[in-house]
């Protein structure tokens, strides 16, 4: 197995938590010979910005509203300008990622992106709290509990998984289940899953990484 490095670029849109166990699993040789050398953020006010400056990595503002008002006529052509510029910042990086870590990244990507970051050979991944073909899209911690308020429904979960155009699609790498508890509110199911998605998005990154390095 080679020990060569591992570069991740992350994306994130807000508090940052799930960068900041990477950040601390790279810190603690959880994820070995591996370094977050970028993280890009669609959002100025996204506290995960501020936790990459203080671990001394790189970040990048990404933001839609320009392309917007530039293609006022047509919302599909702003996020498809917007998706080749981002895999365009990500592939102008020195060093290119190996991989890149969707951590609350709350943009839809399209094939504008998504195809040239294939054609560089470099994977996508994502963490969604739900399990594989359930409650794709935002919200799904409170859809989870709202079902098992009003359906019964016992369990939801968090699942790491590769990212495809359809959203929360992709094959997973690794998923953990999360009882849904009578009583409890939907703030104590957040606190339960995050706990969980801290853990998961390191292990899905080493599972996805050590594949590389075989
Ligand atoms: N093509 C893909 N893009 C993304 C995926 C994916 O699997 N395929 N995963 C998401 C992450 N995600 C859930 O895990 C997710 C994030 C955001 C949304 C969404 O509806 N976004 C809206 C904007 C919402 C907002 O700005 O608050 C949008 O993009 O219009 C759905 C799912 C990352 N991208
Ligand atoms: N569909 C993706 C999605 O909903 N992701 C959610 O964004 C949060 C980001 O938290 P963080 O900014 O503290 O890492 C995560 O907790 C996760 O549940």
């Amino acid at each position: 197995m080679s020990d060569s490095q591992h570069n991740l670029t992350v994306l994130i849109s807000g508090n940052g938590s799930n960068l900041q166990a990477l950040i601390d699993a790279c810190t603690s040789g959880k994820l070995p010979n591996t370094r977050i050398t970028h993280v890009v953020s669609n959002r100025k006010a996204a506290y995960g910005l501020e936790r990459a400056v203080k671990a001394s990595i790189a970040t990048t503002y990404h933001n839609l509203v320009p392309y917007k008002k530039k293609h006022p006529e047509n919302t599909d052509t702003a996020r498809q300008q917007y998706d080749a510029d981002l895999a365009a910042i990500i592939l102008a990086l020195d060093p290119r990622p190996s991989l890149i870590v969707c951590a609350g990244w709350m943009h839809i990507v399209t094939p504008s992106f998504l195809t040239p970051i294939a054609q560089a050979g470099i994977k996508i991944i994502n963490l969604h709290p739900a399990l594989p073909g359930e409650f794709a899209g935002a919200g799904a911690i409170e859809r989870a509990w709202k079902a098992g308020q009003e359906e019964g429904l016992k369990r939801t979960g968090v699942m790491i998984h590769e990212v495809i155009a359809e959203v929360d699609a992709g094959a997973a790498i690794v998923t953990q289940e999360v009882e849904l508890r009578e009583g409890e509110g939907v703030d104590g199911l957040e606190e339960r899953m995050h706990a969980v998605e801290h853990g998961l998005i390191v292990e899905g990154t080493r599972r996805v990484l050590e594949g590389m390095s075989r």
